[in-house]
Order: structure tokens, then C-alpha cells, then sequence
């Protein structure tokens, strides 16, 4: 954006200034620290100038929001057209209590619901199975049947509120279980809007929740995309996930790189399937992190759009808009919250979201500042939710589009961040036969990100442990504390209360009509068929997740990871 004689005045320029003006201040007083770096440990320079961004090409990397590369967001107006949706993430105890949440985050102005399942729906088995004790209703709510996204949903406009469905493994039936329920309510498929988080790869690379091996997870992957292109043409049926990874103890760039290199998997497995690309790539949507370096995080939501724009077209041959803008969520990092002195949390969390927002977000959970001691309480939701409303709509950073663009430093952070995620994903397509897809599939089988991820994270806490990074309330500005803030007790008699509404379910549905139903899933299963219009009518006969998910697990085998902690 510079011609060579203003770089060369502005080079010169600054070295004066390190001699006249600068070096006596460092001769006096130093610096804090002798490195400066990111939470990823990435090496910050003092100052950045148009130097650092000689190479940038306005047109080519930045453009116009709205315009390819969509450097600058994939809306024209951004939040100046509408902000980004408010999704709290929610879901505890039966369906009743968490549809009673659900109304209480929409009461308070959030603008789309996102549901948290509890351990066993989402690991694909039932509440009433040996394995499910003590989990039911835990850590998100218990769904077993169609008969709990009844509840759930009740008193809730499908065709007028998104939701998204954190949910894995298990994710084609609860999906099944939501398209049976608009058809149920006379709702058109077509009117269905939410996301399926969906995304098996980054299970095992990271979350490592699976049930069968990854190439038939994968397979499931695209029925449920194919599905959702012919019949939810609204609804997102992946949210391809850096958030578990980062979580894992990735860094930025490795949370980009990974989260891209798994989009692009899927990608070519809709390839491969004789999908067109124009036709499912608009319906992919992503999620990302948000951790507490600021420009950093800013930086990799930039050039996560500019480097998907550029490979869809380049690499893909997508040709329309919508299939070279990447959309995502972002969640604020919960594994930066602490335990110690918990409202410290709310300024973390703010930190972090306006990460987000800066870095142009199309939707956003805020953490609660009790998380890292329990399940949201009620206050703790609602401080969360008025932090995003504060940010949209006092702080003025919902008003400029892009703000942060031409920043010498975030540029500067965008193109290196760009450069090494995408150093990355080649080296994945390297690992395998040339695709990005089997290249992620080998890297899974034989334990490559896990062992990036882990060296990672060992860094992390070694950087912690010295002292080198700070953690407020923990390596430093601790204080004795003995109280505790309200925290959210799930009811004790959740199980029972889950178990009798299975009970009742099984003693009412017509159990031929479920065994057919089953058996034409097994069939399609064997056949390779898309799998998706089975399990709709497997639900609508109120088959449960567990005798679904069997089927697949009969097929398939479960899936026993072989790598080792080294
Ligand atoms: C950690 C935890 C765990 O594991 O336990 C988790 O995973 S929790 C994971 C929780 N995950 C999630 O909550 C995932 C959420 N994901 C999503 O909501 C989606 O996938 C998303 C990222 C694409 C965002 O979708 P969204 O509907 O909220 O937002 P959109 O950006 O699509 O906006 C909604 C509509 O408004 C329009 N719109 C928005 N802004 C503008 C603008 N400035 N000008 C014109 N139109 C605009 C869009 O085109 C769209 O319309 P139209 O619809 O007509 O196109």
C-alpha cells in the first residue's frame, strides 16, 4: 500500500527514532519483560509500522467487506445491519427445565438458542442404560425420544427462532429428532433454521467423543450434509469446530489450521459423494475461540475468512458467494476462566468477546463467570448475556465495520497467522494421498494432532508454572478466599423423572412399527445408503437414541483410539 521511496522514508525514519528517542528511554528504563509474547506464545514486536505490511495488496487482501477475500466480514454492513446473534448455550436437567431456560434467555433479549445435551445423548445412549448413571441430566439436557424435543421445543416458534445443537456422534438423530418435530408441528423443513455442531473430526482429534471409527463418522457426516442441502436448505447440518481443539491446549494458528484443514476434509468427502460445491459449501458454518490475546484472536478470524475464501475458490471451484464466506460462532475460552476470585471472569469474557467482535463473528456465547465452578446459574447467564448487549450496544464497536483493519499490528498478525495456517494445512495434505481429507483421517490414525496439540499445551502450563505467563488470581494477585458465588444445583430427581417418561414412551409407541423401522435403518446401513430419511422415520416411531445409535455401532464396531500419551 506503500511505493518503495515512502517505505525507505518511513525505515529511515524510524531509525532516528530508535536512536533519539527511543534507546534513551530503554537505557533508562527498560522493558517489563524481555520478549513479549501472545497466550499462544507467539513473539510481539514493540511497534508496528507500514513496513511490516509492504507486501499487503488492499484489493487482494483486504478488499471490501462483503467482497472476496471477505478479509473485512462477509456482510457489507456487518453489525451496523444487524448484530451478531446473542447464543447462550444452555441446556441442564430434563427437557422442561431447559426449556424453561430457553424462555428465560429469549425473555432477556437473546436472539437464537444453542442446546447443550447432556453426556449420555451425547454419546448416543440412553438414560435408562447402566452407563448413563449419574450423567443423566448433568451437563446438559437428557433427550432420549422424540417425545423430549417435544418438550424442549414447546411453546417455541420453530420457523422463527435458530438453534444450534451441540451434539456429535449422536448428532444425525437429534437432527432427525427436529425435522421429525417440525413435521410433527406442520412447520416446512425448508423454514428450519439452527446448526449442528456435527463436526467428528475434531473429535478425535480433540474432543474425543466418538462412537464408531472416523471413515464411517465421516460418511455420516455427509449423509446428514447431503440431507440437509435437499431438505433444510436454511439449516447449517456442521459447524466445523476450533473450539475443542483450542481447548485442548492448541494454539491460535494450530486451532485455525486444524479447524480448516477438517472443513476441507469434509468438502472434498461432499466432492466425493457427487455433490455440487455451490449447492452444500453455503450451508458449512464454523466455530471458533476466543482467547484472551486480543489482536491475536482478531488476526485468526481474519485470516480464517481470507484463507477459505481463496482455497473454495482456488482449490474447490466454488464460484458463488456464499460458498467462500466463512460464518462462524464464537465462544469465549473456558479454559482461561478461573476458580479463584470468579468475577474476574466478566473481564476476561469481555475481553474475549469483543475478540470476537472485532473479528467479525455472525454469532457469539459469552462464558458465565461461574463456569469454572459449575453449570451456569441464572445470574451469572444474565451478566454474560448484558456483556454482549454492552459491547453491541454501548461500546461503539458494533458500529464500524471491520475496525481494526488497517491497523499496521493486526495486519501484520493476520498475514503471519495466514501464512502458518496455511503451512499447515499442507503439511496435512502431505500426510496423505494428496487430499486434505485423507491426510486428516492418517494424522488422526497415527496421532499427529494430538501430539501437536499436547506439545502445545505442555508448553502452556510450563510458561505458567514460571511465571512467565500471568494469571491473575492464580500466579499472582491471589488473595485468601472462602466464599463461593451461588452456584446452579442440578435437581437430584432429574433421573427419575427422565426414566419414567422413557418408561411411559416405550409402554405407549407400537414397538412393530419401531423393529421395522430399525431394520430398514440396519438395511440402509449395510447398503451405504443415506441414512438420514430412516432415522426420521426411526424417530417418529419414538425408537430411542440408544437403539439407533446401536445400529450404526452393530455396523461398524466402536471405535478404540490407538495412540499413547507420550
Ligand atoms: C463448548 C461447547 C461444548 O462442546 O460443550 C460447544 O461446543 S457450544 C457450541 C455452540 N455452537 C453454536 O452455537 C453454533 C452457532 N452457529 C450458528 O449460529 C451458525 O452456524 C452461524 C455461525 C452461521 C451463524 O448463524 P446465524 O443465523 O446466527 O447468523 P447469520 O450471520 O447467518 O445471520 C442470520 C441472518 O441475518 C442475516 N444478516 C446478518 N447480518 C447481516 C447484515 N449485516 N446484512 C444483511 N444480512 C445480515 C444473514 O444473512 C442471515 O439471514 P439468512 O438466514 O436469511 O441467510
Amino acid at each position: 500500500m506503500y511505493d518503495d521511496e515512502e517505505l525507505s522514508a518511513i525505515r529511515e525514519a524510524k531509525e532516528s527514532w530508535e536512536a533519539a528517542t527511543l534507546d534513551p528511554t530503554l537505557d533508562r528504563h527498560g522493558e517489563r519483560k524481555s520478549r513479549f509474547a501472545t497466550v499462544s506464545n507467539r513473539e510481539v514486536d514493540r511497534l508496528y509500522t507500514p513496513e511490516d505490511v509492504a507486501d499487503l495488496d488492499y484489493d487482494e487482501d483486504l478488499g471490501f467487506p462483503g467482497e472476496e477475500p471477505y478479509t473485512r466480514g462477509v456482510y457489507p454492513t456487518m453489525y451496523r445491519g444487524r448484530t451478531w446473534t446473542m447464543r447462550q448455550f444452555a441446556g441442564f436437567g430434563t427437557a422442561e427445565e431447559t426449556n424453561e431456560r430457553f424462555r428465560y434467555l429469549i425473555d432477556e433479549g437473546q436472539t437464537g438458542l444453542s442446546t447443550a445435551f447432556d453426556m449420555p445423548s451425547l454419546m448416543g445412549i440412553d438414560s435408562d442404560d447402566k452407563m448413563s448413571l449419574g450423567e443423566v441430566g448433568k451437563e446438559g439436557v437428557a433427550v432420549d425420544t422424540l417425545r423430549d424435543m417435544e418438550v424442549l421445543f414447546d411453546g417455541i416458534d420453530l420457523a422463527e427462532v435458530s438453534t444450534s445443537f451441540t451434539i456429535n456422534p449422536s448428532a444425525p438423530v437429534i437432527y432427525a429428532m427436529y425435522v421429525a418435530l417440525a413435521d410433527r408441528r406442520g412447520v416446512p423443513r425448508e423454514e428450519l433454521r439452527g446448526t449442528l455442531q456435527n463436526d467428528m473430526l475434531k473429535e478425535f482429534i480433540a474432543q474425543k467423543e466418538w462412537v464408531i471409527p472416523p471413515e464411517p463418522s465421516l460418511d455420516l457426516v455427509t449423509d446428514t450434509i447431503e440431507f440437509a442441502v435437499a431438505e433444510t436448505p436454511k439449516f447449517k447440518p456442521i459447524s466445523v469446530s476450533g473450539y475443542h481443539i483450542r481447548e485442548a491446549g492448541s494454539t491460535a494458528v494450530q486451532e485455525l489450521a486444524f479447524t480448516l484443514a477438517d472443513g476441507f476434509a469434509y468438502v472434498e468427502a461432499c466432492l466425493d459423494r457427487g455433490l455440487d460445491v455451490d449447492q452444500f459449501a453455503p450451508q458449512l458454518s464454523f466455530f471458533f475461540n476466543s482467547h484472551n490475546s486480543l489482536f491475536e484472536e482478531v488476526a485468526k478470524f481474519r485470516a480464517a475468512r481470507r484463507i477459505y475464501a481463496t482455497v473454495m475458490d482456488e482449490w474447490y471451484g466454488a464460484e458463488a458467494d456464499a460458498s467462500k464466506q466463512l460464518k462462524f460462532h464464537t465462544q469465549t475460552a473456558g479454559q482461561s476462566l478461573t476458580a479463584q476470585q470468579p468475577l474476574n471472569n466478566v473481564a476476561r469474557v469481555t475481553i474475549q468477546a469483543l475478540a470476537g467482535v472485532l473479528g467479525g463473528t455472525q454469532s457469539l456465547h459469552t462464558n458465565s463467570f461461574d463456569e469454572a465452578l459449575a453449570l451456569p446459574s441464572e445470574q451469572a447467564v444474565r451478566v454474560a448475556l448484558r456483556t454482549q448487549q454492552i459491547i453491541a450496544e454501548e461500546s461503539g464497536a458494533a458500529d464500524i465495520v471491520d475496525p481494526l483493519g488497517g491497523s499496521f499490528a493486526v495486519e501484520s498478525l493476520t498475514d503471519e497467522t495466514e501464512a502458518e495456517a496455511m503451512a499447515y494445512i499442507e503439511e496435512i495434505r502431505e500426510m496423505g494421498d494428496g487430499s486434505v481429507r485423507d491426510g486428516v483421517l492418517r494424522g488422526i490414525d497415527q496421532g499427529y494432532f494430538h501430539r501437536e496439540i499436547q506439545e502445545s499445551a505442555y508448553e502452556y502450563q510450563e510458561r505458567v508454572d514460571d511465571g512467565e505467563e500471568t494469571v491473575v488470581g492464580v500466579n499472582a494477585y491471589e488473595i485468601d478466599e472462602d466464599t463461593r458465588p451461588d452456584l446452579l444445583k442440578v435437581d437430584e430427581t432429574t433421573r427419575e423423572r427422565q426414566l419414567d417418561r422413557l418408561e411411559s414412551v416405550k409402554a405407549e409407541r407400537d414397538d412393530d412399527a419401531v423393529a421395522a423401522s430399525l431394520d430398514d435403518l440396519r438395511d440402509a446401513v449395510a447398503a451405504g445408503e443415506n441414512v438420514m430419511p430412516e432415522i426420521v422415520t426411526a424417530v417418529k416411531a419414538y425408537a430411542t437414541m440408544g437403539e439407533i445409535m446401536e445400529v450404526f455401532e452393530a455396523e461398524h464396531g466402536a471405535y478404540r483410539e490407538r495412540i499413547g500419551v507420550a
